[in-house]
């Protein structure tokens, strides 16, 4: 059967390794905990057809390797992306700092007009707890990022998370903000939306067979 869909948007899960960032994206495609998760070689990928606000959107989900290694390959995969989730650990300060340059790299790899929600992921850990939730929500608040605390163990905010960052592309899209016709935008059209596009033109072939004149 061929799925239908709105429009279509491509995500990156993106931060330090060991964050969570598999764990997430596996949560949100299967609805289970992904026991045993090794580190990512390169990206992997998943999508997801959700509903947002009345329209059916694709998620096409690129998740990244952590590791330095991989980033001259991981970067490659940062063009034309409309969202991401930028995954830092709760317990882990290193994570944390580290945020800054997965930001910088996002807004110009991919595009400025990335769509960014900022992920304390591992809440269900708070005894372990390095970073407070009032220093990550400032840190969001100054770098224009939406900002949730996450656990890809019990589920907590994950299907929240990907879903606030699609309505707001959609929100942006309605405002004429985002351009899904533009180059690189990370957003595509889909049948369902196409459809709705041809139709209701005054010259469809329907029409004419109508007219008249
Ligand atoms: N307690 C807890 N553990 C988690 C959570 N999410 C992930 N983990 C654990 O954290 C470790 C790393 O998870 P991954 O999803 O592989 O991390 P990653 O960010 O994809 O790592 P890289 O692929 O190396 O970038 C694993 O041992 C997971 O079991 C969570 O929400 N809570």
């Amino acid at each position: 059967m061929s799925e239908t869909y709105d429009f279509l948007f491509k995500f990156l899960v993106i931060g330090s390794a060991g964050t969570g960032k598999s764990c997430l994206l596996h949560q949100f495609i299967e609805n289970k905990f992904k026991q045993d998760s090794n580190h990512t070689i390169g990206v992997e990928f998943g999508s997801r057809v959700v509903n947002v606000g009345g329209k059916t959107v694709k998620l096409q989900i690129w998740d990244t390797a952590g590791q330095e290694r991989f980033r001259s390959v991981t970067r490659s995969y940062y063009r034309g992306a409309a969202g991401a989730l930028l995954v830092y650990d709760i317990t882990s300060r290193e994570t944390y700092n580290a945020l800054t340059n997965w930001l910088t790299d996002a807004r110009t790899l991919a595009s400025p007009n990335i769509v960014i929600i900022l992920c304390g992921n591992k809440k269900d850990l708070d005894a372990d707890r390095e970073v407070t939730f009032l220093e990550a929500s400032r840190f969001a608040q100054e770098n224009e990022l939406m900002f949730l605390e996450t656990s890809a163990l019990t589920g907590e905010n994950v299907e929240e998370g990907f879903l606030k960052c699609a309505r707001t592309i959609l929100n942006k899209i309605d405002s004429g903000e985002l351009d899904p016709e533009r180059m690189g935008s990370g957003i595509q059209y889909g049948d369902a939306s196409l459809r709705q596009l041809r139709q209701p033109r005054g010259s469809t072939a329907q029409n004419k067979q109508q007219c008249s004149c």
